[in-house]
C-alpha cells in the first residue's frame, strides 16, 4: 500500500487535493476527515500540517508527500536521513523574501545587519544570514509575521510573498533579491528506490501538469508550407500530419504551451494555415 502526505490546512491545501483528485486518486469529503483510503489504487492519504510532511517522509513513515519547497528546506533535518524534492507540482508559487518598513532607510540586505528579523522560517533565514556573512537577530513568530515591525518587534521580516498584498497592507516594501523562490513540491526520502505505485502516482501527476499546461491545436496547411508550420509547432515528439482530402493540404495536430496558444494561432494564420482550432486536453498520459 502507498502512503502519502497531503497538507490539510493553508494555501496548498486545496490544489493538492484538487491535482489528487484529477489523477484519479479519491480524496477525504470533510476538512475534518484526517485519513482517507482509496481503495482502487490501494493508496492511503494522510492529511497533515505542511510543515511536518517532510518530516514524515524522511522518517519512511509515508512514503511520499505533497508540500511547498521553503516548507522542505525550513524542516530538513541537520543529520540523518531527509526528503527530497522529487517533482515539482506548479501551484503554491511564492518566493521567500526580506521587507521592510515602507519608510525605513534599509536599501540592501547588507544593511539588516544588527537588525531584528521576523520570520516563521528560522532555519532558512538563519542559513541564508551565515552564508551572506550577516549578523542579525532572528524573532521566531508563527504567522502573520508582516505585522511585527508595526508591534515594534523587529526592524525587518523574512516572508512568504506572493501578490505582495500583504506586504503592502502593513506598510513594507521589499528589500535585495528573493532568498528563495518556492512552489509546491513531490517529497520523497533521500533514496528510497523507486517503487511501482510512486512510479504510476508521478506518472499521473505529470499527466495533470501536461494537460494544464498544453492544449491541442488542429489546422489544415497547404503542402509547400508544412516545413514552415510544423515549425512553429513542433509538438513534444513531432505533430502528427495526415492528408486532407482536398489534393495538395495537409492536417496537422501538435500540442502546444497553453501560453503560446494565441502567437501561434496569429503566426499560422499569417503563414496561410486555416481551420485553426484549440481543444483543451482533459487527461494524458507522457
Ligand atoms: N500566498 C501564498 N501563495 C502561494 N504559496 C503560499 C502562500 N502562502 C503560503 N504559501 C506556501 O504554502 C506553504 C505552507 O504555507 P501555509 O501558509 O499553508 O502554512 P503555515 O503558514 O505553516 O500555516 P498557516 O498559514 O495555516 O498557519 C509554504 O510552502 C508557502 O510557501
Ligand atoms: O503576497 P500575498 O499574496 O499577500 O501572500 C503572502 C501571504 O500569504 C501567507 O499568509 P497566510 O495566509 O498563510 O498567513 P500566515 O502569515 O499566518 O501564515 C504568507 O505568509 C504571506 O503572509
Ligand atoms: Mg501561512
Amino acid at each position: 500500500m502507498l502512503r502519502i502526505a497531503v497538507p490539510n490546512k493553508g494555501v496548498l491545501s486545496e490544489p493538492a487535493a484538487e491535482m489528487l483528485a484529477e489523477s484519479g486518486y479519491r480524496q477525504r469529503r470533510s476538512t475534518k476527515d484526517l485519513a482517507v483510503y482509496d481503495p482502487d489504487s490501494d493508496t492511503e492519504f494522510f492529511y497533515l500540517r505542511p510543515r511536518d510532511i517532510a518530516v514524515y517522509v524522511a522518517s519512511g513513515t509515508l512514503d511520499v508527500g505533497i508540500t511547498g519547497r521553503d516548507m522542505l528546506m525550513e524542516t530538513a533535518p541537520v543529520e540523518g536521513p531527509s526528503a527530497v524534492e522529487v517533482m515539482p507540482l506548479g501551484f503554491g508559487r511564492s518566493s521567500f523574501r526580506f521587507a521592510v518598513p515602507v519608510e525605513s532607510g534599509i536599501d540592501g540586505i547588507d544593511q539588516l545587519a544588527g537588525k531584528r528579523i521576523a520570520t516563521a522560517y528560522p532555519v532558512l533565514l538563519q542559513r541564508y544570514l551565515a552564508e551572506a556573512g550577516i549578523k542579525a537577530a532572528v524573532v521566531k513568530l508563527d504567522g502573520a509575521v508582516e505585522t511585527a515591525c508595526r508591534l515594534g518587534v523587529a526592524d525587518a521580516v523574512c516572508d512568504v510573498v506572493e501578490t505582495g498584498t500583504t506586504l503592502r497592507a502593513a506598510g513594507l516594501r521589499t528589500v535585495g533579491e528573493p532568498v528563495l523562490t518556492s512552489e509546491a513540491i513531490l517529497v520523497r526520502r533521500q533514496g528510497a528506490e523507486e517503487i511501482p505505485a510512486v512510479a504510476q502516482l508521478r506518472r499521473r501527476l505529470r499527466g495533470v501538469l501536461v494537460a494544464r499546461q498544453y492544449v491541442l491545436l488542429d489546422y489544415d496547411c497547404p503542402n509547400e508550407l508544412l516545413e514552415k508550420a510544423t515549425a512553429l509547432t513542433p509538438g513534444l515528439e513531432g505533430p502528427t500530419v495526415s492528408p486532407l482530402q482536398t489534393p495538395g493540404w495537409s492536417a496537422v495536430r501538435a500540442m502546444v504551451p497553453q501560453g503560446e496558444t494565441n502567437r501561434v494561432m496569429d503566426d499560422l494564420w499569417e503563414l496561410g494555415a486555416r481551420a485553426i482550432l484549440v481543444t483543451k486536453i482533459h487527461a494524458s498520459r507522457i
